[in-house]
């Protein structure tokens, strides 16, 4: 699963990475800028292992929980929508993974701000988002359902692995 889309450049990427009878539900608010991108992804062959659905990702989560079929059924989710909201989101998926599986959560170094004091020199949306990104950085430290490993690349994913 993936929940922000955006115009779909890690979408493509995890459906061209998964065997031919994988896929992917793809969860983003607008669908807009995954049309953008839709042209690639069928130039890629790629369609047919991608579900899009268009709203806001924590209604479509609670809709899959409803149906307890849905529980430990997941791989992977990458996480790379509203950062507000990420704890909402882990509070879901740790329930749609499988005991094994992977949640990605991109964005959890936040231009480098969560080591940054508070009144350090950052833009308004860096500013804005920090305490968020620190505060599940936090939670997913200590949450005994999972083992995490901070991926050091981009702007940061931290990797779990839901072991119980
Ligand atoms: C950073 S972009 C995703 C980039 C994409 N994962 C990639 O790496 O190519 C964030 C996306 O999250 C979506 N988004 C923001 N809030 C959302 C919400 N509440 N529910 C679903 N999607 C949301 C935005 O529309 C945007 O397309």
């Amino acid at each position: 699963m993936e929940i922000g889309v955006y115009t779909g450049y890690s979408l493509l990427s995890t459906a061209l990475a998964l065997p031919s009878d994988g896929k992917v539900l793809a969860l983003d608010i607008t669908r807009e800028y995954y049309d953008m991108g839709l042209p690639m992804i069928k130039k890629a062959g790629m369609t047919h292992k991608i579900d899009f659905r268009e709203g806001p990702a924590l209604l479509f989560l609670d809709k899959l929980l409803q149906d307890e079929n849905n529980k430990g059924t997941f791989d992977f989710v990458f996480v790379d929508a509203d950062k507000n909201n990420y704890l909402n989101y882990h509070e879901r998926v740790i329930d749609l993974v499988k005991v094994g599986g992977l949640i990605g959560y991109d964005n959890t170094l936040w231009s480098g701000s969560v080591a940054l004091s508070p009144n350090a020199p950052m833009t308004k949306i860096v500013k804005g988002l920090r305490g968020h990104v620190i505060e599940v950085n936090k939670y997913l430290a200590q949450d005994l359902r999972i083992e995490i490993c901070q991926l050091t690349i981009g702007d940061g994913i931290t990797l779990c692995r839901r072991i119980s």
